[in-house]
């Protein structure tokens, strides 16, 4: 038993050990496989944590780097927007009020929004970088701010006045409750009409002006036109029209009336189109599309952007801000601007009809014409000195040259006052261009009237020459001449005369001609497009025209400036009240309907006038030339060569140079025939040597002459010795006599081929040391050398002098033809004159009074030649011979 038990035990233990071994196999198998599994799952744990990791950083990363671009998109948006808004609302609109002043936007321009804060979006700190936060107002909408957001007003009112012209916008405040507490810093303004406060037993009145205004402009200003003053300042250039502001603090307008309820509406609904803008600071009651709200943390243009408000301005700052301003638009409104009367494209207009031009700005804000053609014909303008008449020329001027072809319209222009004010159109040295319509400028002609008449006179035969024109063409005006003539150059003729009145000064014959020149062209120069424009600064001057009703009458164009006195009719005093830079233009002989007050640009700075008279004188026609400059204190000096009327071969003698519109010389012709002499007389030495030089030069420098020179005033004796060179170079004989004596008697010994002029200087020096015979023979040669070709050219410091040299008093003058008047009292020369009495003869610095027999009626008035110049120096004479100078 033990065998199989035994053997089944150590079988089953075989087997078991077996079963045993291969367990352990088999553990230590699974053993391994799990050790395997483990470290592969450990590896894979490490795996994917490193791809974790991995996958961290590059989210992090992108998201890093979308955060990024979104907040720099963000700031560029915000900077963006920071300078678009800041440019909507530039440029007052500076953050901080330490830098802030009041900086007015062109009139071309719509107001600019307002600064009320900054937006709270960004990453930048600083105030300055954010956006401003912003509300519109004048030429935008109306405004709304809430109660809360109060303290905002001053700051919305400051920028807005700070951004208009002083004056150009104006504030009505309702203030029921406090009456004006939160705006005092304003009350400057008050003074000058441009703040009110309105308590409310005002607020009915303060409706109906402000819908009454709204109307107003409506028909008068934008008339259709224009859809509101915006546009209306944006395609013009023009703001006729000021804003104004209506705040309403704290209005209960439930507890309104039903009128005055209607009367807001009426603001709300059509005031902005017209500069009329509501500020309603509380409760509101209408929301309306016309209106943007404010409030402590939000615009309406801001949205959902929060807002920050800025600190209320400094109340120095407002208040020094409002005197300013208030002292500015007390000073007078700025002048409307030239360029405003300039059209585009020059030179369109046909002055057939008429001269119509705009001369500045209406009341009504559009450009004021004035004309002047058959109806009214003529124009006075009066105005103390300084009220700005000429400047009201110039503006005149630039508007009409600018829209008339210098074929259409020639101007002559003369200024008796003493100043240059015509001279800039006349070109210079400074400045060469010239105003191609000017063909005559007159300047400091104070006391020479003789000028003034030589115009008049030389229009009157202007007149003439239109008239006659017209005759054969049947035609009755100018219009009609044109139409039928259409070749012929017949522009418009404007006179202007300023400081008229010296012309009509005095009873003597200047102004006895020019009031009769002026009478004749006044009537019939309205039909010849002839126009005359005078203006005066001197009630006298008024008033003696008033004195000549039918001259006064043609004057039908009254312009008064302010202060004008006397030039509008008897109850007119409108002159009294407009401010500077303003005229009342009157086309009624100054009836008061027929005024109209304009308002001027300034037209006298020359930054103004100069580009506009270059640009005119670049676009002149070819055969346009400089106008004739005649300058009263100018002197001029012998020309070289002069040009005369006449081609015969008889000698002259030029004088001096003329006072009259061609600027010719006045001659004396040297003929064969009985007292063709000349007398110069008075005690001027300089001027007398000038006439003698003159006279004498000009014979010698176109005629072989003989020349024989006395010198009897030791003073006068170096320039006969000059004069005596200059000749000689000139190629004449020249013989040097230190005896009167001599010279009157050896004249009859001198050959007669050819002319000879005796010059001499001071004769009535010789005096008692003339023997009789000499005298003789003195008279002899005065009456009968000129037959022979001996024409003498004597210096008598005196009437009686002369008349001594002539016999005394039963001298004969005939032997004298010629003669010129230096400091010679006009009486004196009763005898030598054809004017019983004398001539009317005030003796003045560098002026003559000439007279020559076989031409004149009357003495005409000369300005002697410098010959100065013209003759060679001591120094010459003593280093060269005349040959050399010939
Ligand atoms: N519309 C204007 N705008 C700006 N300045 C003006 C205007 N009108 C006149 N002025 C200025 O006022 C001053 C006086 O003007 P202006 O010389 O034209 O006056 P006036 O009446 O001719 O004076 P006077 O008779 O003394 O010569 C000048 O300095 C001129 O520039």
């Amino acid at each position: 038993m033990a065998g199989w038990r035994s053997r089944l035990a150590s079988h089953v233990a075989a087997e078991l050990s077996t079963a045993r071994g291969a367990v352990r196999q088999l553990a230590q198998r699974a053993d391994r496989r799990a050790t395997e599994a483990k470290r592969a799952a450990s590896r894979a744990m490490d795996t994917a944590r490193e791809k974790q990791a991995a996958l961290t950083s590059t989210h992090r990363a992108e998201v890093d780097r979308i955060t990024a671009k979104a907040e720099s998109d963000i700031d560029n948006a915000v900077a963006e927007l920071t300078e678009v808004t800041a440019r909507l609302s530039a440029p007052c609109a500076d953050a901080e009020w330490s830098r802030w002043t009041p900086a007015p936007v062109d009139r071309s321009l719509a107001a600019p929004l307002l600064r009320v804060g900054s937006l709270a979006i960004g990453s930048a700190d600083a105030e300055t970088q954010r956006p401003p936060a912003l509300v519109g107002l004048m030429d935008h909408s109306h405004l709304r701010i809430a109660g809360a957001a109060e303290a905002a007003l001053p700051s919305v009112l400051l920028r807005a006045i700070g951004c208009a012209e002083p004056g150009a916008c104006r504030l009505t405040v309702y203030d029921p409750e406090r009456l004006g507490g939160s705006l005092a810093g304003f009350a400057p303004l008050a003074p000058a009409g441009l703040l009110s406060f309105v308590g409310p037993h005002g607020l009915s009145d303060m409706l109906d002006e402000h819908v009454e205004h709204i109307r107003r402009i409506n028909a008068t200003v934008l008339a259709g036109d224009h859809a509101s003053l915006r546009e209306l300042a944006e395609t013009t250039g023009r703001r006729p029209e000021p804003w104004r502001l209506l705040v309403l603090l704290g209005a209960e307008m439930d507890d309104w009336t039903k009128d005055q309820r209607a009367q807001l509406t009426r603001i709300r609904r059509t005031g902005v189109a017209c500069g009329v803008h509501l500020i309603v600071v509380g409760t509101d009651a209408a929301d309306d599309a016309n209106t943007l709200s404010l409030d402590t943390t939000s615009t309406t243009l801001a949205g959902q952007a929060p807002v920050r408000l800025d600190p209320a301005p400094p109340s120095a700052l407002i208040t020094g801000t409002c005197r300013r301003i208030a002292e500015v638009y007390a000073a007078g409104p700025q002048p409307t601007r030239l360029s405003d009367l300039i059209p585009e494209t020059l030179w369109t207009k046909s002055s057939a009809c008429e001269l119509s031009v705009p001369l500045g700005e209406g009341s009504d804000g559009r450009l004021a014409d004035i004309v002047l053609g058959d109806n009214p014909p003529h124009a006075l303008i009066g105005g103390p000195s300084g009220s700005g008449k000429t400047n009201l020329i110039y503006s005149w001027l630039g508007a009409l040259t600018a829209r008339y072809h210098p074929d259409e319209l020639a101007l002559y222009m003369l200024d008796f006052k003493e100043g240059v004010s015509f001279a800039r159109f006349a070109g210079g040295r400074r400045d060469p261009s010239w105003l191609p319509h000017v063909r005559l400028v007159g300047v400091n002609i104070n006391d020479d009237r003789e000028f003034g008449l030589a115009l008049l006179r030389y229009l009157r035969q202007e007149l003439r020459r239109r008239a006659e024109a017209a005759k054969r063409h049947e035609a009755t005006k100018l219009e009609e001449l044109r139409a039928v003539d259409p070749q012929g150059r017949w522009p418009r003729i404007m006179a202007v005369i300023d400081e008229f009145q010296v012309l009509l000064d005095g009873r003597d014959s200047v102004a006895a001609e020019a009031v009769a020149l002026l009478e004749d062209l006044a009537r019939r120069g309205r039909s010849q497009g002839i126009h005359l424009v005078l203006a005066s600064q001197d009630v006298a001057g008024i008033e003696a025209l008033w004195g000549r009703p039918s001259l006064i009458a043609q004057f039908t164009l009254r312009i008064a400036l302010p202060k004008a006195r006397r030039l509008l009719a008897e109850a007119n005093n409108l002159a009294e009240e407009i401010p500077r830079y303003h005229a009342v233009v009157n086309s009624d002989s100054g009836v008061t309907q027929a005024n109209r007050v304009v308002r001027l640009p300034n037209a006298s700075d020359r930054a103004v006038w100069d580009p506009l008279q270059e640009k005119l004188w670049r676009q002149r026609p070819a055969d346009n030339d400089s106008p004739l400059l005649f300058d009263g204190d100018h002197v001029p000096v012998l020309p070289e060569r002069i040009e005369l009327p006449t081609t015969d071969p008889t000698p002259v003698a030029v004088l001096g140079k003329a006072i009259d519109v061609s600027s010719r010389a006045a001659t004396l012709r040297l003929t064969r025939t009985p007292g063709r002499n000349l007398a110069i007389l008075g005690t001027r030495t300089t001027e007398a040597c000038d006439v003698l030089a003159g006279a004498a030069l000009s014979v010698a420098r176109t005629t072989d002459v003989r020349v024989t020179i006395c010198c009897l005033d030791p003073d006068a004796a170096a320039h006969a010795y000059r004069l005596a060179w200059a000749c000689e170079a000139a190629g004449s004989t020249v013989d040097w006599q230190d005896k009167l004596d001599e010279v009157v008697t050896a004249w009859e010994e001198q050959p007669t081929d050819r002319p000879h002029l005796v010059l001499l200087y001071a004769v009535d020096a010789a005096g008692s040391s003339l023997t009789t015979a000499g005298r003789n023979a003195l008279r002899s040669m005065l009456l009968t050398g000129p037959e022979r070709r001996v024409h003498t050219f004597g210096w008598w410091r005196s009437v009686p002098r002369l008349r001594e040299d002539l016999g005394g008093y039963a001298a004969r003058f005939d032997a004298i033809d010629a003669w010129v008047a230096l400091d010679v009292q006009g009486p004196e020369l009763a005898p030598l004159s054809p004017q019983p009495g004398g001539p009317a003869w005030y003796p003045r610095t560098r002026r003559g009074l000439f007279f020559d027999r076989a031409v004149h009626r009357q003495a005409e008035v000369l300005i002697p030649y410098d010959t100065e110049s013209v003759l060679p120096t001591v120094d010459n004479m003593l280093t060269g011979s005349p040959a050399d100078e010939h």
